[in-house]
């Protein structure tokens, strides 16, 4: 019987960071019910709610065991067994009957996902509990079990990272591209040779585990890449080999797998918008093809028709379809983050989270006579034999369009690799359980001995343990540093170091460590690089207990002094090991400091305290990759911009972080925003990966280089601040105003005409109104002209202007033009009927702002391209730009301008008056037509006006003498 998704939700503690930067909590529970408060909401607003099987609040109400175990001190608080109780234990009673059951976590990074599946220390989480419990009940169960009974259980354990499929149960090099993902025409996809363990304890699957973790920590330090961005399935094949009543084998099978998502920030995005290398990249193609999968499974759930699931869009979904749309059992829980500074996300977190509820799946007992599963395997591999033969092909395994010859040959292969699967499914059910037992726990013992006497060792020698982004990651790695010299490398180094790294800017001799009386010193060899406690040191320097310690680039390890460490509880110290976040942050900093960047964060508002964690974030992922820049010989050099709205060509927002890449071949420059560079980075690291692991066709094609920008893509130049206040006085304006980049720096000069028209499209020449407002409830007509643009470095071709005008969604887009002067000659008409309040505010207050683009010429290189990317590097002064404060000199240009046609056209109508009142004397009359006043007048006109209209323009004038120069008033 179809049943729907149990759905789970909860919530974690505020981190230290959160704490210190007095986060706000945003979620409330109440039963089932989950209350999320939109921070930025006015108050009294009513928060959102949502509904699910589960809510736990684990934000505050707990305290600390002496083992470390969170307790609730409330009766609020989910502990860790309340969670494994509700749903952990639901999904063994489930295993048990013979049902296939998957358990997802989804959340942002650091939310809370690893801490439900895996936790930390005596935080056990689900995953372990249940395997714990499995084995409790295997051992119940195998005291009164019969003859012939048994009870196997077999683990994998996989990573997705880039749509690339990891076996993390050994430590062999994974294929290029990854495992295979193959289709079963009856079982669903599955990962093409992944190891399957046969393991007989906890502690057998805990050490499994700990062996994956291992694996993973290493490739990630190497790839340079973070945990946050892989998918983690570990699959638990469970098999009950029973004798019925009649005293028939059966074999009743069930597959837990347990899934610790990606971090779900930026799924949506996909991380690049408008990249050309958007479309090969994966970094979060798993991810957000999981969101379209839910949403038209819910869609479906719901009892809508013919809808189309995307299972087929990405690895992790494909791995995944049995448990969203088959024979499973699913739950799952969605990690929240309480701070008022992740509300987006974990809105969208509580969103999909609501629509995998709507999810409806079918779960069949798996239980059949143990001979007749036999049976079916070697009638399939009778049928595959023939259907080879014959050059046929099996209708599961048919793509999505036609078959080419190729496509046939390789379902050829995937017949044979099916049958030499049934084949083995066939041998073991019939090999002995005992034999295979056996036999992995002779591969096992060796290595299990070696762990022990490292064990042994950390208590007493000095050691590094890798800090890693995920914590379970971190004490994965550990070098002991034994007494004498040990040389620190990559293995490459002759003889081979006793201390072997691997990754970004490790040198073949980095450095040596000195343990001398269980004093230990560190010494860097020349130019390599070894950051302690984020300073850079070029000398030897003694070690102490808990210090920091960066090699290259991505190698991040702390010391641990076996001795010091003893000393310091023994004098009642509180000794706390350093977090990864900590150690980054003193390493940006440093690193920001010495471009010269004062911390942005100062004034505490919300907005620099994000940005200043953009930054911490960015700064070292732009040294990365400048170090593979240099060792690919990209020429290519990265740095940091800090880019306002404005300059964004936003009229709000935020300062955003991005970077700027420079082609130190012609000088050309571009600027990535975050995503793009977030995305491009991933690909320079499967480029770099490739390069070290000697691929020969580690470089690409420029079209598909990371490190290249297409000619083509047309680059922001600069952009222009048009105020408008003119239009609102039905005034007329004709300024050349300065295009500015996102520095502040002039690239060039744009005449902006803004003329104000009567129905007919006529210019209004001698009028205005004294207060815009008026305007309101009126018809407003008027054009925008972009005339003659000068000045644009000789580097940019097919320059074009592009704008949005107050609420338009598409932009008004130019022609492209070449050359010194360019008329563009590009005019708009707009009509506002009525004029709102909101448009005149508009006009009075918020810049139009006009950007220009163009397309850098590729040629016109520099010269001295030979060098190699160290020297052209070493020639770039690395600094951060930084967007200067909006630039006034545009808006006074058009207030003085505004003010003194006012002025003049009051001085006008005044005349006029004067002459009228000339003729009348001449005429000897004491009385003037009020008609006559009334024409000059038009309405618009009163004297108090005049008197401001003189002061204003006056003063003004003398303002303008100030700004004249830089605004070239006409
Ligand atoms: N329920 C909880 N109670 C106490 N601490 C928690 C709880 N949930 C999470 N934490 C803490 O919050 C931090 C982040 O949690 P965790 O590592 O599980 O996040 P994550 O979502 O798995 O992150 P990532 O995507 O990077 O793997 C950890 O230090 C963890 O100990």
């Amino acid at each position: 019987m179809a049943e729907n998704v149990r759905v789970a939700v909860r919530v974690r503690p505020f981190n230290t960071r959160e704490k210190e930067r007095n986060a706000v909590l945003i979620i409330d529970m109440k039963g089932n019910t989950t209350e999320i408060k939109d921070p930025a909401a006015p108050k009294g607003e009513k928060p959102r709610t949502f509904t699910f099987d589960f809510s736990y609040w684990s934000h505050d109400g707990f305290k600390e065991e002496q083992d470390g175990y969170l307790s609730p001190s409330g009766s609020r608080y989910a502990d860790q067994r309340k969670v494994f109780n509700d749903l952990g234990q639901s999904v063994l009673d489930n295993a048990w009957k013979g049902y296939n059951c998957s358990l997802f976590a989804y959340g942002q990074t650091g939310s809370g996902k690893s801490y439900s599946m895996t936790g930390y220390g005596n935080n056990k989480g689900i995953v372990p509990i249940c395997c714990e419990e499995l084995f409790k009940g295997i051992e119940e169960k195998k005291k009164t079990a019969q003859k012939g009974e048994e009870f196997q259980v077999q683990v994998s354990m996989l990573e997705i990272y880039n749509e690339q499929v990891r076996d993390l149960l050994t430590s062999k090099k994974a294929p290029k591209g990854g495992l295979k993902v193959r289709q079963h025409p009856s079982k669903g996809f599955y990962v093409e040779s992944l190891i399957t363990c046969p393991v007989n304890s906890y502690a057998d699957i805990d050490n499994k585990y700990q062996e994956g973790a291992r694996n993973r920590t290493v490739a990630a330090t190497q790839m340079n890449a973070t945990s946050s961005r892989a998918h983690t399935i570990v699959g638990i094949y469970f098999t009950q080999k029973t004798l019925n009543d009649a005293g028939e084998n059966m074999t009743k099978s069930s597959i837990l797998y347990l899934v610790d998502l990606a971090g779900s920030e930026r799924a949506e995005s996909t991380g690049a918008t408008g990249d050309r290398l958007k479309e090969g990249s994966a970094i979060n193609q798993s991810l957000s093809t999981l969101g379209n999968v839910i949403k038209a499974l819910a869609d479906k759930g719901s009892g809508q028709s013919g809808v189309m699931v995307p299972f087929r869009n990405s690895v992790l979904t494909k791995l995944l379809k049995n448990a969203l749309d088959g024979n499973s059992k699913t739950i799952m829980i969605a990690a929240l983050s309480p701070a008022d500074i992740n509300y987006e996300e974990t809105l969208s977190t509580l969103r999909f989270a609501d629509r995998a509820k709507a999810i409806k799946t079918t779960a069949t007992v798996n239980e059949s006579p143990t001979d007749r599963l036999i049976r079916e395997l070697r009638e399939e591999n009778e049928r595959l034999k023939k259907l080879m033969e014959s050059g046929g092909i099996m209708p599961a395994m048919e793509g999505d369009g036609g078959t080419s010859d190729e496509e046939k040959e390789e379902m050829q292969r995937q017949m044979k690799e099916l049958m030499e699967r049934n084949q083995a499914e066939v041998a073991a059910m019939q090999a002995s359980w005992e034999e295979k037992l056996q036999k992995e726990r002779e591969q096992n013992e060796k290595a299990l001995a070696e762990q022990k006497q490292k064990e042994e060792e950390k208590k007493v020698t000095p050691y590094f343990w890798n800090l890693n982004e995920d914590p379970s990651l971190s004490g994965m790695l550990i070098h002991f540093c034994k007494p004498g010299q040990s040389r620190i490398g990559t293995k490459n180094a002759k003889p081979p170091p006793e201390i072997q790294l691997s990754g970004l800017n490790i040198q073949m001799e980095h450095a040596t460590v000195t343990n001398k009386d269980n004093k230990v010193s560190i010494k860097p060899t020349f130019q390599s690089a070894v950051i302690i406690n984020g300073k850079e040191i070029s000398k030897e320097e003694l070690l102490h207990h808990n210090d920091r310690i960066l090699f290259g680039s991505t190698n991040l390890f702390v010391f641990h002094h076996p001795v010091d460490y003893a000393q310091q509880l023994k004098q009642g110290k509180k000794v706390e090991a350093p977090t990864f976040e900590k150690a980054q942050e003193e390493i940006s900093e440093t690193a920001l400091q010495k471009v010269g960047f004062s911390k942005v964060g100062q004034s505490g508002s919300k907005e620099d305290l994000v940005l200043q964690d953009d930054l911490v974030r960015t700064m070292p992922m732009v040294n990365q990759c400048n170090a593979m820049s240099e060792c690919l010989n990209k020429k290519r050099f990265f740095e940091i911009a800090l880019v306002s709205p404005q300059a964004r060509g936003l009229k709000e927002g935020r300062t955003e972080v991005m970077v700027k890449m420079k082609n130190l071949e012609n000088g050309n420059e571009w600027m990535w925003p975050y995503d793009k560079f977030l995305n491009r980075k991933y690909k320079m690291e499967e480029m770099y990966n490739d390069f070290i692991n000697d691929e020969k066709d580690w470089d690409e094609p420029p079209e598909k280089d990371p490190f290249e920008e297409s000619a083509d893509s047309a680059v922001l130049i600069g952009s222009v601040q048009v105020f408008l206040q003119s239009l609102g006085y039905l005034i007329d304006t004709d300024e050349h105003l300065s295009i500015t980049d996102f520095r502040g720096i002039e690239h060039g000069r744009m005449q902006v005409q803004a003329l104000p028209c009567d129905a007919k499209w006529k210019p209004i020449e001698d009028d205005f109104v004294e207060d815009p407002y008026e305007l309101v409830g009126k018809q407003l007509n008027f054009k925008m002209k972009i005339g003659k643009v000068g000045g644009i470095p000789s580097k940019y071709e097919k320059v074009y202007v592009s704008y949005k005008f107050y609420l338009d969604d598409t932009p008004a887009v130019s022609k492209e033009m070449s050359g010194v002067n360019m008329d563009f000659n590009f005019d708009k008409q707009f009509t506002f009927k009525p004029v709102t309040q909101q448009l005149v505010d508009y006009l009075m207050n918020d810049p139009l702002v006009i950007q220009v683009y163009g397309k850098q010429k590729t040629g016109g290189q520099k010269g001295g391209t030979a060098l190699p990317t160290r020297e052209l590097m070493a020639r770039e002064k690395t600094m951060i730009h930084q967007t200067k404060q909006e630039d006034m000199k545009n808006r006074m240009a058009v207030e003085v301008a505004t003010e003194r046609k006012k002025f003049e056209r009051a001085e006008t109508k005044l005349r006029k008056i004067q002459e009228l009142v000339n003729k009348a004397k001449k005429g000897n009359r004491t009385e003037l037509a009020v008609k006559d006043v009334e024409d000059i007048l038009e309405g618009s006109f009163r004297f108090k006006g005049v008197a401001d209209a003189v002061t204003l323009a006056k003063r003004n004038e003398a303002m303008g003498k100030n700004t004249s120069s830089a605004c070239n008033l006409q």
